[in-house]
């Protein structure tokens, strides 16, 4: 497998505040690697460092072989990024803009822009002025400008953010068909658990600045905690006592519902349902539930 992105000790302090520590990741060509962690966890600064935009203060970033300070031009020609919320000319419209991108960067104007555009279904904006553009329209620009030179390197800072469900499915399925059809290598940065386990193939963990753990999204998905969640319209107690019998863990919640953690129920929830049912305790709710990156890092972070 081709390393293409490489951090060594990664470490970023100000003053003496540390921000960063430690941080060594590798990902290799085609992968999609999702860069997870809350607010505040350092996301942004380590990739600001592997695109060079700041210094650490020990440390290093390579990417493609290259050490990211001091790299010769040509490595941006192979890197694509967004970092935050991404800037354009708000009185040129989407075309303008990202013509002029192509224009710095030495590429056919007409043709990269409408390639682009149409990649990322921006075509029947192309006439609309930046600072007319929804925050979601805005963002995917963000992305047409990091895409335009197809880049073999993708680094994006919750590039998903201010999209609405469609737009999410629609970067979700361009990032997937860029690494595994074009070999693509994708870093990108989210606090959405359920986004990073939809797209990621493996996802590292960050946390006050540390990477806790990395694992690939298979494992990710077994690790999170599952439950289902009934609630029958009443007799509460016999409902509990009956799936008790019947072999499931079983406790009582909030507001009268029963949280069953069995894989078997989770699985095959209509098994729950035709108990209950047929017992004549008839449901009001049944949902199997998943848990949030804020209770799956407060698990992890207390053992
Ligand atoms: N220039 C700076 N000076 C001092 N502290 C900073 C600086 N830049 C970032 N920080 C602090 O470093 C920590 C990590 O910030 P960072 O932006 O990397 O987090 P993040 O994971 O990207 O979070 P978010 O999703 O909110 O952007 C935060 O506590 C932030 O306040």
């Amino acid at each position: 497998m081709q390393e293409i992105i490489r951090t060594e000790s990664l470490t970023k302090r100000y003053g003496d505040y540390s921000v960063l520590q430690d941080i060594s990741l590798n990902v290799y060509r085609g992968e999609i690697y999702g860069f997870l962690g809350l607010n505040g966890a350092g996301k942004t600064t380590t990739i600001r460092m592997l695109l060079g935009m700041i210094a650490p203060t020990s440390g290093e970033a390579h990417i493609n072989g290259q050490r990211v300070l001091g790299a010769k031009p040509q490595l941006w020609q192979q890197v694509g990024y967004m970092v935050e919320t991404p800037y354009a000319y708000p009185n040129f419209t989407v075309r303008e803009n990202l013509r002029l991108i192509a224009k710095l960067r030495g590429l056919p104007e007409k043709q990269s822009t409408e390639a682009v555009m149409d990649r990322l279904q921006l075509a029947r904006y192309a006439d609309t002025k930046a600072k007319n553009l929804s925050l979601g329209n805005a963002q995917k620009l963000g992305l047409a400008k990091a895409m335009i030179h197809n880049p073999s390197v993708l680094i994006l800072d919750e590039p998903t953010n201010a999209l609405d469900p469609a737009g999410i499915v629609q970067i979700r399925e361009l990032l997937r068909h860029l690494a595994k059809e074009e070999g693509v290598t994708v870093f990108i940065s989210s606090h959405i658990l359920e986004e990073m386990s939809k797209l990621a193939s493996r996802i590292g963990i960050i946390h006050g600045g540390t990477l806790l753990q990395e694992i690939s999204s298979q494992q990710f998905e077994q690790l999170r905690r599952k439950r289902l969640t009934v609630k029958v319209r009443e007799k509460g107690e016999l409902a509990i006592e009956l799936l008790r019998q019947a072999g499931y863990a079983t406790q009582l919640a909030d507001e009268g519902r029963i949280e069953v953690t069995d894989e078997s129920a989770i699985r095959q929830p209509e098994r729950i349902a035709k108990l209950l049912v047929g017992a004549d305790l008839p449901l009001a709710e049944l949902t199997v539930n998943e848990e949030g990156l804020e209770s799956y890092f407060l698990q992890r972070v207390s053992q």
